[in-house]
């Protein structure tokens, strides 16, 4: 249907960026519809829940390099895309993001024609942080980088 599937590194990395920028880090909330017994804890009926999704976004049992950015999480080794189980910003479930699509397609769209038009770098002898502001969402300390048309 769209290009991705045509541009696989491409798409490993959109993913690898959604992955590591982990923009809902909390999640949406949950209320238990009667108790839960889970890993030796009772949830009891009535309680809210939140499904943190950096736990899974971050779990070095499911991530080679975790806490490193590393495309090849969503690459076999001929470079065809791979799903991963644990990729999971937008949640899952009935109460998922319904802006999934939508997402998708303009992160690609503009990510790809951003790439096409400048080059991007960061500042001399700056490092750019990983770092982020949490709230309910997680947003970037304020950076700047250098666009260079190509
Ligand atoms: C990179 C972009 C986005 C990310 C990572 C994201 C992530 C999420 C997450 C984690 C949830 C909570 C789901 C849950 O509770 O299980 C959510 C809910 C929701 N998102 Fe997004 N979202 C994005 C973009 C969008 C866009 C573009 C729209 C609308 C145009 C949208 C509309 C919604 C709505 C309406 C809900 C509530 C769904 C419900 O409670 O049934 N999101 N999103």
């Amino acid at each position: 249907m769209s290009d991705r599937a045509h541009m696989p590194y491409t798409n490993a990395v959109i993913h690898e960026i959604q992955r590591m920028a982990n923009v809902v880090p909390l999640n949406g909330t949950r209320v238990a519809s009667k108790d839960i017994h889970l890993g030796g804890c009772v949830i009891p009926k009535g309680s809210t829940v939140l499904a943190i999704l950096t736990s899974v976004l971050f779990d070095k049992n499911e991530w080679e390099t975790p806490h490193v950015f590393n495309p090849g999480h969503f690459l076999d080794s001929n470079g065809n895309f791979v799903k991963r189980n644990a990729f999971l910003p937008f949640s899952a479930g009935k109460r998922a993001c319904v802006g999934e699509a939508l997402a998708r397609m303009e992160l690609f769209l503009f990510l790809v024609a951003m790439l096409q038009n400048f080059t991007f770098s960061a500042e001399e002898g700056v490092e750019l942080s990983s770092e982020g502001i949490v709230g309910v969402t997680r947003t970037p300390y304020p950076f700047k980088i250098r666009a260079t048309p190509r």
